[in-house]
C-alpha cells in the first residue's frame, strides 16, 4: 500500500490556493480537492431556491439534500450539482457575491466537512486539499499543513487580471476583502495555527510557490 500524503492548504481569497494546490498535486501525483467549489455549488442551491438569507435552517436543509460531487483530478477540475455540470457556473460573480451566505451557515459547514473527509478517505489520503479551515478543522492531522497568504493589494490585482473587464474594481474588492471578512467569522485563516507553515506569495511567482511547498513535504525535500 502507498504511504499517505495528505497536504492541507488554507488561505484568504486570491492568495493562490487553487493554482498552487493543483500544481503541487500534479508534481507529486496526488488527487486534488477544492473545498471552496462545494461551497460555491451550495451557493447555487441557495440562489435558485428563492430563500431569504435569514432562513438559515431551510438553507441548510436544502443544501444537505443536494448531491454535490467534485472531481479530484488536478488537471481537470469539475463540480457536479444534482447531476448537472456547474464547473463554470460556480465561478460567476453572482455566486462569489453570495457564497458567504452558505459558508457562514454552521449546519452546512458540518455537512460539507463530512463530505470532505469521505473524499479524503476515498483517495487513500493521497490528496491536496485546499480551503479556509482544512489545516485547523477538516484535516488537522495532515502530513503537511500550509497557510498561503499574500497582501490584499496583490490578491486584488491577481483577481482583477483573472476576471479581466467582466467585473468592476468595486466588485473585485467585494469578492476579495468583504468575502474574507465574512468568511473569517467562521474560520481562522489569517494567522497560522500551531504547526502550520506560513508561505507568503506576495512577491513569489506560482512556480516558486509550488516548488517551496513541495520542498516542505516530509521525505520529498
Ligand atoms: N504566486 C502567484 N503569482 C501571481 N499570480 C498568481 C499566483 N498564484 C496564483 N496566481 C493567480 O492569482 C489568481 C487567483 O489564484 P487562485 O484562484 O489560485 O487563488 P485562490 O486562493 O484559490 O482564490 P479563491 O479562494 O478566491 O478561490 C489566479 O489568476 C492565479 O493564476
Ligand atoms: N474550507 C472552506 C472553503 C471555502 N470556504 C468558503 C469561503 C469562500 O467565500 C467560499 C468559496 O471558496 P473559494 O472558491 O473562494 O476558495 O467558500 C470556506 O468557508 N471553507
Amino acid at each position: 500500500m502507498t504511504d499517505s500524503l495528505l497536504i492541507a492548504i488554507d488561505g484568504p481569497s486570491g492568495s493562490g490556493k487553487s493554482s498552487t494546490s493543483r500544481g503541487v498535486a500534479q508534481r507529486l501525483g496526488l488527487a486534488y480537492l477544492d473545498t471552496g467549489s462545494l461551497y460555491r455549488a451550495a451557493a447555487i442551491c441557495f440562489l435558485e431556491s428563492g430563500l431569504d438569507v435569514a432562513q438559515t435552517e431551510q438553507i441548510a436543509a436544502l443544501v444537505t439534500s443536494a448531491a454535490i460531487t467534485p472531481g479530484t483530478d488536478p488537471l481537470h477540475p469539475s463540480t457536479m450539482l444534482d447531476g448537472r455540470d456547474v464547473t463554470a457556473e460556480i465561478r460567476e460573480p453572482r455566486v462569489s457575491e453570495k457564497v458567504s451566505v452558505v459558508a457562514t451557515n454552521l449546519a452546512v459547514r458540518e455537512w460539507l466537512n463530512e463530505q470532505f473527509r469521505t473524499i479524503i478517505a476515498a483517495a487513500d489520503r493521497r490528496i491536496v486539499v485546499e480551503g479556509r479551515d482544512i489545516t485547523t478543522v477538516v484535516a488537522p492531522d495532515a502530513d503537511l499543513r500550509v497557510l498561503l497568504v499574500a497582501d490584499p493589494a496583490a490578491r486584488i490585482a491577481r483577481r482583477q487580471a483573472e476576471l479581466g473587464g467582466s467585473v468592476n474594481a468595486d466588485q473585485v474588492t467585494d469578492q476579495v476583502v468583504r468575502r474574507d471578512r465574512d468568511d473569517a467569522t467562521v474560520s481562522q485563516f489569517e494567522e497560522p495555527a500551531e504547526g502550520v507553515e506560513l508561505v507568503d506569495s506576495t512577491h513569489m511567482g506560482l512556480d516558486e510557490v509550488i516548488e517551496t511547498i513541495c520542498g516542505m513535504v516530509p521525505g520529498h525535500a
